[in-house]
């Protein structure tokens, strides 16, 4: 069998791996990667300052900007992790091949406290605002997905091997 369709788009909730695993599957397939959250961070600034500038609408419309324009290429594509909530998205998505990260809130836990970026839907809220925003999200993610990988367990390196293996058609 030929393998599936381009572009690969990961997508669950913050936490979950998109950014970690879709570097390394890009790396691994030889093809391109976005993060979508990068782009929008290169062309308007950090996501944080974005929200208290402008507030969350204004946001979305330029993810959604950074999401189309992602979603034409040939590439490994990492979403933000509410991109997903936009109809528009959710239509683009339809022709991709689509990896829904799974991850549970005793494992998220340790991962957003690491550092990185400043989540602004997690301020003040913590892993509490995690979960709710997960579980509210959790239909429109498992209704767009073509292969679910939970990584509460094994390495980056073998769910990286996982992914790569099922767009190949190899799994
Ligand atoms: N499978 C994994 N095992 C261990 N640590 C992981 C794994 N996946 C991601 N991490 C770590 O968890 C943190 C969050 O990962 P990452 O930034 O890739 O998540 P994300 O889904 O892109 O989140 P966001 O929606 O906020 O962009 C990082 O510190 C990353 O190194
Ligand atoms: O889940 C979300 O709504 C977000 C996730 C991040 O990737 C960023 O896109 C931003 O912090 C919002
Ligand atoms: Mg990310």
């Amino acid at each position: 069998m030929p393998e599936r369709p381009l572009p690969l788009v990961l997508i669950g909730p913050m936490g979950s791996g998109k950014t970690k695993l879709g570097r390394r599957v890009s790396a691994r397939l030889e093809l391109p990667f976005i993060d979508t959250d990068a782009d929008v961070v290169a062309k308007h600034g950090p996501i944080h300052e974005l929200f208290a500038r402008e507030g969350e609408a204004s946001f979305r419309a330029k993810e959604r900007e950074a999401v189309a324009a992602a979603l034409r290429e040939r590439a490994v594509v990492s979403l933000g992790g509410g991109a997903v909530l936009d109809r528009d998205t959710q239509h683009d998505l339809a022709g991709a091949s689509v990896v829904r990260l799974l991850v549970d809130e005793a494992t998220v836990a340790a991962r957003l406290g690491a550092g990185g970026a400043r989540r602004p839907l997690l301020d003040g809220g913590g892993i509490d605002a995690w979960a709710r925003i997960a579980a509210e999200r959790r239909p429109v993610y498992d209704a767009l997905a073509d292969l679910v990988v939970d990584t509460n367990r094994g390495t980056a390196a073998q769910l990286t091997d996982l992914i790569c293996d099922w767009w190949r058609n190899d799994a």
